[in-house]
């Protein structure tokens, strides 16, 4: 289980445009799940998706993978939990042009002791599951928009990871996509993957995939539970 207690991330703290993203957010997160973070632009979704999968740090409160208290422990600890145990899929994916699918499938692996032959097989077999090993040495920018989205999955999955976090993965997405995303997400979690994804999406909130909705508003959870 991830558990949130009394969250808050308050940017540019002590000036004039401070500004408190996420309020005193309360939240257990079951592994093996899937849970969708709802709420309006700005409402604080991708900030609290961003403490959970230890890519910054609360303000205030804490948070705990299992039993471990993670907000306090140094960067090198945090750096290594986050790689060990989350994949990330952003909105924009963040791929990295003038890369190759291959290069930017290995990133989230970096850095590694692993010799470069093995990482290279991995990331082969990682898009072999897309169906993308055939474009493993073209350059990211020649992908299609539904490539560009497995890549990025393929990407978030490199690791491994138990722990799948998407933030607003359809928002730049078709209709077909959006739901081929949501045909992956499901794979996953049949895998045994825990899933945590953030959108304003319909086609996310709604999905039979979702097993709870955590609605957000002003940085603040408003609602949580099971799909109504
Ligand atoms: N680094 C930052 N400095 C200052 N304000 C920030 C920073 N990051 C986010 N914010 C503000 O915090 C609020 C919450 O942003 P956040 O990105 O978490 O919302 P969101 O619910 O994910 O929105 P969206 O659905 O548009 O992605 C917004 O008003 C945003 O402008």
């Amino acid at each position: 289980m991830i558990t949130a207690r009394n969250v808050s991330k308050t940017f540019n703290a002590g000036r004039p445009n401070e500004f408190r993203a996420v309020s005193d957010v309360t939240l257990s997160i079951d592994l093996g799940r899937t849970t969708v973070l709802k709420g309006p632009s700005g409402s604080g979704k991708t900030t609290l998706l961003g403490m959970i999968g230890c890519m910054s740090r609360p303000s205030a409160g804490r948070i705990f993978l299992g039993e471990r208290e993670i907000t306090s422990l140094p960067e090198r600890f945090l750096t290594s939990i986050r790689r060990r145990t989350f994949g990330f899929i952003f909105q924009q994916f963040h791929l990295v042009k003038g890369l190759t699918v291959l290069e930017n499938v290995m990133i989230p692996a970096y850095p590694t002791p692993e010799r470069l032959g093995s990482l290279q097989k991995r990331a082969l077999d990682t898009l072999a599951m897309f169906n993308l090993e055939g474009k493993a040495g073209a350059k990211i920018e020649w992908l299609s928009g539904g490539e560009a989205q497995r890549a990025a999955i393929a990407r978030a999955l490199i690791n491994d990871p138990a722990i799948i976090v998407a933030d607003e993965p359809t928002a730049h997405l078709d209709t077909r996509l959006s739901h081929e995303f949501m045909g992956i997400m499901r794979t996953l979690k049949g895998e045994g993957k825990t899933i945590i994804l953030s959108s304003h999406d319909p086609i996310v909130y709604d999905s039979d995939l979702a097993d709870r909705i955590v609605e957000m508003r002003d940085g603040r959870i408003v609602a949580a539970g099971a799909p109504s």
